[in-house]
């Protein structure tokens, strides 16, 4: 059995991941923390997942750290230095693994491979995330990420800056700028988690979209990233790699 707790219990994902740790067979969970709860319940846990703030997670996986619990983490907003400093404080517990991710759901990260992939072949691309309005964070972590990985191919590939006017009569209606690839952004009573990758070249367009109708979509890739982390240890950004999709 692994022993797991929850940091962000009482949230969205918080309160389904304890359902689907609680559902999973060799999952046992040790408690479910929020904000005012005292860390100390989860000090038994084995591996922590961390669904709170982009303006907490960072605390809480130095505790995590400090007290050689193994975290998988969905809370968004990891820069590079975020990262780098997360290497730092693996490398005093180098038997400690941190799995960060995105975007925990299969079809998410199926809609990012697909959309490296497609990058090299497209003049033009544009990315679309629409959610929730009570999301803490925009741009998504998961347009983010798709972005980077579009210029990251494009860049391998040769290809120059997408092709764009840069006509604004007002501020913003071409979106924002990640890695110089456009990323839009909808906040919409009714939505979950969609986003759409729109690339375009001469007489064609080609739209990669992924649709999360309901949170139970990010579990098994939850699920799979707690089973793998006590025997990863150091630093995993995407679970790609738990998935068996490289990267
Ligand atoms: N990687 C992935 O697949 C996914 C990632 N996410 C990300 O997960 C994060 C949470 O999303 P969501 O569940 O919708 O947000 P919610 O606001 O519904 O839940 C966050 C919870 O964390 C609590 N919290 C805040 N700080 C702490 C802390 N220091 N310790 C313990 N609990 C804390 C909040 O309490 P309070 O409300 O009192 O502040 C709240 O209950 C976001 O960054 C989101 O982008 C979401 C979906 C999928
Ligand atoms: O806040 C959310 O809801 C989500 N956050 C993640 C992100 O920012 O990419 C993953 C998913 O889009 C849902």
């Amino acid at each position: 059995m692994i022993k797991v707790g929850v940091f962000g219990a009482r949230g969205r994902m918080g309160a389904e991941v304890c359902r689907a740790v609680e559902a999973a067979d060799g999952l046992d969970l040790v408690a479910g923390i929020d904000v005012g709860d005292d860390r100390s319940a989860v000090e038994g846990a084995e591996v922590i997942v961390d669904f709170t703030h982009p303006d907490a997670v960072m605390d809480n996986l130095a505790w995590c750290v400090e007290h050689g619990i193994h975290a998988v983490v969905g809370t968004t907003g990891f820069t590079d230095d975020r990262l780098a400093t997360l290497r730092e404080q693996l490398a005093a517990k180098p038997e400690v693994g941190i799995v960060v991710a995105a975007n925990f759901s299969v079809g998410a990260i199926l809609m990012m491979h697909f959309a490296q992939q497609a990058a090299a072949f497209y003049e033009s691309v544009e990315v679309i995330e629409l959610h929730h309005p009570g999301k803490a964070d925009a741009p998504s972590g998961t347009a983010s990420t798709t972005a980077r990985k579009i210029a990251e191919a494009r860049a391998a590939a040769g290809l120059a800056a997408p092709p764009d006017a840069t006509v604004q009569e007002v501020p913003g209606a071409r979106g924002a700028q990640v890695d110089g690839i456009r990323v839009h952004g909808v906040r919409l009573r009714g939505l979950v988690a969609h986003q759409e990758v729109l690339f375009g070249a001469e007489g064609e367009t080609l739209t990669i979209r992924h649709d999360s109708l309901d949170r139970v979509s990010f579990m098994p890739g939850v699920v799979a990233a707690v089973r793998a982390v006590p025997s990863r240890p150091g630093l995993t950004v995407g679970i790609e790699s738990i998935l068996g999709l490289g990267g």
